[in-house]
Protein backbone atom coordinates (compact mmCIF):
# COMPACT_ATOMS: atom_id res chain seq x y z
CA UNK A 1 0.00 0.00 0.00
CA UNK A 2 1.13 3.47 -0.68
CA UNK A 3 2.27 5.55 2.16
CA UNK A 4 0.66 8.71 1.28
CA UNK A 5 -3.20 9.33 -0.06
CA UNK A 6 -2.99 10.20 -3.18
CA UNK A 7 -5.38 11.37 -6.28
CA UNK A 8 -6.18 8.58 -8.80
CA UNK A 9 -4.07 9.24 -12.16
CA UNK A 10 -6.37 10.78 -13.81
CA UNK A 11 -7.54 13.10 -11.12
CA UNK A 12 -3.31 13.66 -10.41
CA UNK A 13 -2.83 14.86 -13.75
CA UNK A 14 -5.55 17.32 -14.15
CA UNK A 15 -6.36 18.68 -10.92
CA UNK A 16 -10.02 20.05 -10.79
CA UNK A 17 -8.83 23.33 -8.17
CA UNK A 18 -12.18 22.97 -6.32
CA UNK A 19 -12.57 25.31 -3.50
CA UNK A 20 -13.98 25.01 0.05
CA UNK A 21 -14.36 26.42 3.17
CA UNK A 22 -14.29 24.47 6.75
CA UNK A 23 -15.78 25.67 9.48
CA UNK A 24 -14.97 23.55 12.61
CA UNK A 25 -16.59 23.81 15.88
CA UNK A 26 -15.78 22.07 19.52
CA UNK A 27 -17.98 18.87 19.32
CA UNK A 28 -20.52 17.39 21.01
CA UNK A 29 -21.09 13.84 22.20
CA UNK A 30 -23.06 12.00 19.90
CA UNK A 31 -26.30 10.81 22.26
CA UNK A 32 -26.73 12.26 26.00
CA UNK A 33 -25.94 8.89 27.65
CA UNK A 34 -23.15 8.21 29.69
CA UNK A 35 -21.37 6.26 27.46
CA UNK A 36 -21.74 8.15 24.96
CA UNK A 37 -20.43 11.38 27.09
CA UNK A 38 -17.14 9.28 27.96
CA UNK A 39 -16.37 8.70 24.89
CA UNK A 40 -16.22 12.11 23.37
CA UNK A 41 -14.43 13.62 27.13
CA UNK A 42 -11.88 10.63 26.43
CA UNK A 43 -11.18 12.55 23.49
CA UNK A 44 -11.74 15.64 24.41
CA UNK A 45 -9.74 15.69 27.54
CA UNK A 46 -6.93 13.51 26.01
CA UNK A 47 -5.74 16.72 24.35
CA UNK A 48 -2.84 18.18 25.49
CA UNK A 49 -3.54 21.73 23.87
CA UNK A 50 -7.12 21.43 26.78
CA UNK A 51 -5.15 19.91 29.35
CA UNK A 52 -1.58 20.97 29.90
CA UNK A 53 -0.73 19.10 32.91
CA UNK A 54 2.08 16.33 32.57
CA UNK A 55 1.05 13.52 30.16
CA UNK A 56 1.53 10.37 32.71
CA UNK A 57 -0.09 12.10 35.53
CA UNK A 58 -3.37 13.54 34.17
CA UNK A 59 -3.62 9.88 32.40
CA UNK A 60 -4.34 8.57 35.78
CA UNK A 61 -6.25 11.32 36.88
CA UNK A 62 -8.43 11.17 33.70
CA UNK A 63 -8.99 7.20 33.12
CA UNK A 64 -9.02 7.04 37.47
CA UNK A 65 -11.37 9.63 38.45
CA UNK A 66 -12.91 12.20 35.75
CA UNK A 67 -13.90 9.46 33.40
CA UNK A 68 -15.69 7.23 36.29
CA UNK A 69 -17.50 10.01 37.52
CA UNK A 70 -18.02 13.02 35.61
CA UNK A 71 -19.82 11.37 32.26
CA UNK A 72 -22.90 10.88 34.17
CA UNK A 73 -23.44 13.87 35.54
CA UNK A 74 -22.54 15.67 31.88
CA UNK A 75 -25.06 13.00 30.43
CA UNK A 76 -27.86 14.45 32.61
CA UNK A 77 -27.09 17.81 31.64
CA UNK A 78 -27.03 17.47 28.08
CA UNK A 79 -30.34 15.63 28.43
CA UNK A 80 -31.41 19.21 29.57
CA UNK A 81 -30.55 20.71 26.62
CA UNK A 82 -30.96 18.11 23.49
CA UNK A 83 -33.78 18.36 21.15
CA UNK A 84 -35.16 16.59 18.34
CA UNK A 85 -32.48 17.59 16.04
CA UNK A 86 -29.83 16.54 18.54
CA UNK A 87 -26.84 18.70 20.35
CA UNK A 88 -27.81 22.48 19.65
CA UNK A 89 -24.08 22.90 18.95
CA UNK A 90 -24.25 20.28 15.94
CA UNK A 91 -27.71 21.38 15.19
CA UNK A 92 -26.78 24.68 14.73
CA UNK A 93 -23.22 24.71 13.31
CA UNK A 94 -24.95 22.71 10.27
CA UNK A 95 -27.48 25.58 9.92
CA UNK A 96 -24.17 27.85 9.99
CA UNK A 97 -22.96 25.82 7.23
CA UNK A 98 -26.19 25.78 5.18
CA UNK A 99 -26.91 29.18 5.41
CA UNK A 100 -23.04 30.12 4.27
CA UNK A 101 -23.36 27.77 1.38
CA UNK A 102 -27.01 29.71 0.13
CA UNK A 103 -24.91 33.54 0.96
CA UNK A 104 -21.77 32.25 -0.98
CA UNK A 105 -24.03 30.79 -3.96
CA UNK A 106 -24.43 34.91 -5.27
CA UNK A 107 -20.90 35.49 -5.31
CA UNK A 108 -18.95 32.12 -5.23
CA UNK A 109 -20.63 29.47 -6.52
CA UNK A 110 -18.10 27.40 -6.95
CA UNK A 111 -17.06 27.33 -3.53
CA UNK A 112 -18.79 24.12 -1.07
CA UNK A 113 -19.20 24.40 2.35
CA UNK A 114 -18.17 22.15 4.96
CA UNK A 115 -18.23 21.22 8.98
CA UNK A 116 -16.53 19.42 11.02
CA UNK A 117 -15.91 18.83 15.30
CA UNK A 118 -13.17 19.20 16.42
CA UNK A 119 -13.97 16.17 18.81
CA UNK A 120 -16.67 13.44 18.39
CA UNK A 121 -18.97 13.24 14.66
CA UNK A 122 -18.35 14.09 12.07
CA UNK A 123 -14.78 14.49 12.49
CA UNK A 124 -12.19 16.84 11.03
CA UNK A 125 -10.02 14.12 9.52
CA UNK A 126 -13.32 12.18 7.90
CA UNK A 127 -14.09 15.86 6.71
CA UNK A 128 -11.14 16.42 5.08
CA UNK A 129 -11.06 12.86 3.59
CA UNK A 130 -14.45 13.76 2.03
CA UNK A 131 -13.18 16.59 0.52
CA UNK A 132 -10.11 14.76 -0.94
CA UNK A 133 -11.72 12.31 -2.65
CA UNK A 134 -13.91 14.81 -4.39
CA UNK A 135 -11.23 16.97 -5.62
CA UNK A 136 -10.83 19.81 -3.50
CA UNK A 137 -7.37 21.20 -3.46
CA UNK A 138 -7.91 24.59 -2.00
CA UNK A 139 -9.55 25.13 1.72
CA UNK A 140 -10.04 27.77 3.88
CA UNK A 141 -10.42 27.28 7.39
CA UNK A 142 -12.82 29.37 9.76
CA UNK A 143 -12.45 27.87 13.17
CA UNK A 144 -15.54 29.63 14.72
CA UNK A 145 -14.02 30.57 17.87
CA UNK A 146 -13.63 34.05 17.49
CA UNK A 147 -11.14 35.30 20.32
CA UNK A 148 -7.54 32.78 19.35
CA UNK A 149 -6.80 30.30 22.15
CA UNK A 150 -4.45 27.75 22.04
CA UNK A 151 -6.62 24.84 23.55
CA UNK A 152 -9.41 25.47 20.36
CA UNK A 153 -8.01 27.11 17.62
CA UNK A 154 -4.73 25.65 17.58
CA UNK A 155 -5.98 21.98 18.18
CA UNK A 156 -8.42 22.37 15.69
CA UNK A 157 -5.08 23.11 13.08
CA UNK A 158 -3.38 20.05 15.09
CA UNK A 159 -6.08 17.74 13.92
CA UNK A 160 -5.85 18.79 10.11
CA UNK A 161 -2.25 18.82 10.12
CA UNK A 162 -2.41 15.13 11.26
CA UNK A 163 -4.93 14.06 8.81
CA UNK A 164 -2.87 16.26 6.07
CA UNK A 165 0.29 14.38 7.19
CA UNK A 166 -1.19 11.24 5.16
CA UNK A 167 -2.03 12.89 1.66
CA UNK A 168 0.52 13.15 -1.12
CA UNK A 169 -1.43 16.26 -2.93
CA UNK A 170 -1.60 19.03 -0.08
CA UNK A 171 -4.42 21.63 -0.62
CA UNK A 172 -3.43 25.60 -0.59
CA UNK A 173 -4.66 26.15 2.97
CA UNK A 174 -5.74 29.65 4.17
CA UNK A 175 -6.38 29.22 8.52
CA UNK A 176 -8.33 32.06 10.27
CA UNK A 177 -6.87 32.06 13.59
CA UNK A 178 -9.30 34.78 15.37
CA UNK A 179 -11.33 37.33 14.36
CA UNK A 180 -12.04 39.03 18.06
CA UNK A 181 -12.12 42.38 16.70
CA UNK A 182 -13.42 41.98 12.95
CA UNK A 183 -15.64 45.16 12.73
CA UNK A 184 -18.25 42.31 11.41
CA UNK A 185 -18.55 40.59 14.33
CA UNK A 186 -18.23 43.58 16.74
CA UNK A 187 -21.05 44.76 14.80
CA UNK A 188 -23.41 41.28 14.73
CA UNK A 189 -22.55 41.18 18.43
CA UNK A 190 -23.57 45.12 19.16
CA UNK A 191 -26.88 44.29 16.96
CA UNK A 192 -27.96 41.65 19.17
CA UNK A 193 -27.36 43.71 22.15
CA UNK A 194 -28.81 46.73 21.38
CA UNK A 195 -32.34 44.55 19.84
CA UNK A 196 -32.39 43.08 23.50
CA UNK A 197 -32.31 46.34 25.28
CA UNK A 198 -34.62 47.88 23.07
CA UNK A 199 -37.18 44.58 23.95
CA UNK A 200 -36.28 44.36 27.30
CA UNK A 201 -34.83 47.84 28.81
CA UNK A 202 -31.19 48.69 29.45
CA UNK A 203 -30.51 46.46 32.55
CA UNK A 204 -28.46 47.48 35.23
CA UNK A 205 -25.25 45.70 34.33
CA UNK A 206 -24.44 44.06 31.11
CA UNK A 207 -22.26 40.63 31.74
CA UNK A 208 -20.06 39.40 28.91
CA UNK A 209 -19.32 36.40 29.79
CA UNK A 210 -16.39 34.13 27.91
CA UNK A 211 -15.67 30.76 28.16
CA UNK A 212 -12.46 30.42 31.00
CA UNK A 213 -9.13 29.31 30.94
CA UNK A 214 -6.70 28.32 33.47
CA UNK A 215 -4.76 31.64 34.01
CA UNK A 216 -1.52 29.56 33.66
CA UNK A 217 -2.04 29.53 30.00
CA UNK A 218 -1.61 33.64 30.07
CA UNK A 219 1.21 33.46 32.07
CA UNK A 220 2.85 31.32 29.29
CA UNK A 221 1.76 33.62 26.31
CA UNK A 222 -1.76 32.71 25.00
CA UNK A 223 -3.18 35.89 23.89
CA UNK A 224 -6.85 34.74 24.80
CA UNK A 225 -7.61 36.48 27.75
CA UNK A 226 -5.70 40.07 25.47
CA UNK A 227 -8.45 38.91 22.51
CA UNK A 228 -11.62 38.58 25.44
CA UNK A 229 -10.63 41.81 26.31
CA UNK A 230 -10.03 43.66 23.47
CA UNK A 231 -13.93 41.88 21.97
CA UNK A 232 -15.58 43.48 25.13
CA UNK A 233 -13.76 47.04 24.72
CA UNK A 234 -14.87 47.18 21.16
CA UNK A 235 -18.82 46.40 22.01
CA UNK A 236 -18.92 48.77 24.73
CA UNK A 237 -17.02 51.38 22.95
CA UNK A 238 -20.04 50.88 20.17
CA UNK A 239 -22.72 50.82 22.29
CA UNK A 240 -21.56 54.02 24.37
CA UNK A 241 -21.45 52.07 27.28
CA UNK A 242 -19.98 53.80 30.58
CA UNK A 243 -17.70 51.45 33.14
CA UNK A 244 -20.14 50.88 35.50
CA UNK A 245 -22.42 49.60 32.79
CA UNK A 246 -20.82 45.84 32.24
CA UNK A 247 -18.04 44.02 33.25
CA UNK A 248 -15.96 40.83 31.53
CA UNK A 249 -16.06 37.52 33.23
CA UNK A 250 -14.84 34.26 32.40
CA UNK A 251 -17.15 30.97 32.78
CA UNK A 252 -16.83 27.02 32.84
CA UNK A 253 -14.04 26.70 35.09
CA UNK A 254 -12.93 22.72 35.36
CA UNK A 255 -10.48 21.31 37.86
CA UNK A 256 -8.99 22.97 40.90
CA UNK A 257 -6.02 24.99 38.99
CA UNK A 258 -6.94 29.01 39.04
CA UNK A 259 -8.55 29.81 36.00
CA UNK A 260 -9.13 33.41 34.48
CA UNK A 261 -10.35 36.08 37.06
CA UNK A 262 -13.25 37.07 37.75
CA UNK A 263 -15.71 34.16 38.01
CA UNK A 264 -19.27 34.49 36.14
CA UNK A 265 -20.48 32.41 38.68
CA UNK A 266 -19.12 34.44 41.64
CA UNK A 267 -19.50 38.07 39.89
CA UNK A 268 -23.49 37.43 39.11
CA UNK A 269 -23.80 36.35 43.14
CA UNK A 270 -21.74 38.94 44.14
CA UNK A 271 -23.61 41.71 41.87
CA UNK A 272 -26.83 40.79 43.58
CA UNK A 273 -25.97 40.85 47.04
CA UNK A 274 -25.03 44.19 46.40
CA UNK A 275 -28.50 45.31 44.69
CA UNK A 276 -27.52 45.04 40.88
CA UNK A 277 -30.88 42.88 40.38
CA UNK A 278 -31.06 43.50 36.92
CA UNK A 279 -28.42 42.04 34.41
CA UNK A 280 -28.41 40.74 31.10
CA UNK A 281 -25.61 37.87 30.08
CA UNK A 282 -24.00 37.44 26.82
CA UNK A 283 -21.69 35.12 25.74
CA UNK A 284 -19.60 36.37 23.05
CA UNK A 285 -16.48 33.59 23.00
CA UNK A 286 -19.35 31.04 21.89
CA UNK A 287 -20.59 30.91 18.21
CA UNK A 288 -23.25 28.97 18.70
CA UNK A 289 -25.25 28.16 21.89
CA UNK A 290 -23.93 24.71 23.30
CA UNK A 291 -24.27 23.07 26.81
CA UNK A 292 -21.81 25.68 28.46
CA UNK A 293 -24.90 28.79 27.49
CA UNK A 294 -27.95 26.91 27.72
CA UNK A 295 -27.44 25.21 30.34
CA UNK A 296 -24.46 26.99 33.23
CA UNK A 297 -25.25 30.36 31.74
CA UNK A 298 -29.28 29.96 30.60
CA UNK A 299 -29.94 27.85 33.82
CA UNK A 300 -27.12 27.58 36.17
CA UNK A 301 -26.16 30.67 36.62
CA UNK A 302 -29.95 32.14 36.81
CA UNK A 303 -30.36 30.57 40.17
CA UNK A 304 -27.10 31.51 41.83
CA UNK A 305 -28.21 35.28 40.58
CA UNK A 306 -31.58 34.37 42.28
CA UNK A 307 -30.73 32.39 45.21
CA UNK A 308 -28.84 36.14 46.04
CA UNK A 309 -31.68 38.15 45.52
CA UNK A 310 -31.30 39.31 41.87
CA UNK A 311 -34.58 40.18 40.24
CA UNK A 312 -34.66 40.44 36.38
CA UNK A 313 -31.79 38.04 34.90
CA UNK A 314 -31.87 37.14 31.33
CA UNK A 315 -29.53 35.43 28.68
CA UNK A 316 -28.97 37.18 25.09
CA UNK A 317 -28.13 34.48 22.38
CA UNK A 318 -25.22 33.49 20.71
CA UNK A 319 -24.94 34.92 17.30
CA UNK A 320 -26.06 31.14 15.98
CA UNK A 321 -27.57 31.40 12.59
CA UNK A 322 -28.21 34.99 12.57
CA UNK A 323 -28.32 37.12 8.92
CA UNK A 324 -25.35 39.67 10.68
CA UNK A 325 -23.16 35.75 11.50
CA UNK A 326 -23.45 34.86 8.37
CA UNK A 327 -22.68 37.66 6.49
CA UNK A 328 -19.47 38.22 8.70
CA UNK A 329 -18.61 34.81 8.02
CA UNK A 330 -18.89 35.45 3.91
CA UNK A 331 -16.74 38.27 4.20
CA UNK A 332 -13.98 36.54 6.60
CA UNK A 333 -13.53 33.76 3.78
CA UNK A 334 -14.18 35.36 0.58
CA UNK A 335 -10.92 37.60 1.20
CA UNK A 336 -9.18 34.24 1.28
CA UNK A 337 -11.28 32.70 -1.80
C1 LIG B 1 -10.39 21.31 30.62
C2 LIG B 1 -10.11 22.47 30.14
C3 LIG B 1 -10.89 23.26 29.17
C4 LIG B 1 -10.39 24.37 28.45
C5 LIG B 1 -9.01 24.98 28.55
C6 LIG B 1 -11.46 24.82 27.61
C7 LIG B 1 -11.39 25.92 26.73
C8 LIG B 1 -12.40 26.36 25.86
N1 LIG B 1 -13.58 25.68 25.57
C9 LIG B 1 -14.35 26.41 24.69
C10 LIG B 1 -15.62 26.06 24.16
C11 LIG B 1 -16.45 25.02 24.62
N2 LIG B 1 -16.23 24.19 25.68
C12 LIG B 1 -17.31 23.32 25.83
C13 LIG B 1 -17.43 22.32 26.78
C14 LIG B 1 -16.43 21.92 27.68
N3 LIG B 1 -15.21 22.54 27.93
C15 LIG B 1 -14.48 21.81 28.85
C16 LIG B 1 -13.16 22.07 29.28
C17 LIG B 1 -12.27 23.06 28.78
N4 LIG B 1 -12.55 24.01 27.83
C18 LIG B 1 -15.29 20.67 29.20
C19 LIG B 1 -14.88 19.58 30.19
C20 LIG B 1 -16.49 20.73 28.47
C21 LIG B 1 -17.58 19.65 28.44
C22 LIG B 1 -18.76 19.92 29.20
C23 LIG B 1 -18.94 19.08 30.42
O1 LIG B 1 -18.71 17.88 30.42
O2 LIG B 1 -19.33 19.66 31.43
C24 LIG B 1 -18.29 23.62 24.81
C25 LIG B 1 -19.68 22.99 24.66
C26 LIG B 1 -19.81 21.64 24.01
C27 LIG B 1 -21.24 21.19 23.75
O3 LIG B 1 -21.41 20.05 23.34
O4 LIG B 1 -22.23 21.89 23.96
C28 LIG B 1 -17.76 24.67 24.05
C29 LIG B 1 -18.39 25.33 22.84
C30 LIG B 1 -13.63 27.62 24.41
C31 LIG B 1 -14.12 28.72 23.48
C32 LIG B 1 -12.43 27.59 25.13
C33 LIG B 1 -11.42 28.67 25.10
C34 LIG B 1 -10.53 28.96 25.99
FE1 LIG C 1 -14.50 24.25 26.97
FE1 LIG D 1 -20.01 24.05 32.06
Amino acid sequence: MAKFAGLSEQQGHSPRRKKAVLLINLGTPDAPTSSDVRRYLAEFLSDHRVVEIPKLVWKVILHGIILRTRPAKSAALYKSIWTEQGSPLLDITRKQSEKLQQYLSQTNPDVEVHYAMRYGNPSIASVLKSMHETGVDDITVLPLYPQYAAPTTASSFDAISKELMTWRYLPSLQFIHTYHDHPDYINALVESIKNDFEKNGKPKKLVLSYHGMPKRNLTLGDPYYCFCKKTTRLVVESLGLHEDDYITTFQSRFGKAEWLKPYTDATLEELAQNGVDDVAVICPAFSADCLETLEEIQCENKEVFEEASGKHYRYIPALNDDELHIEMMANIVRKHL
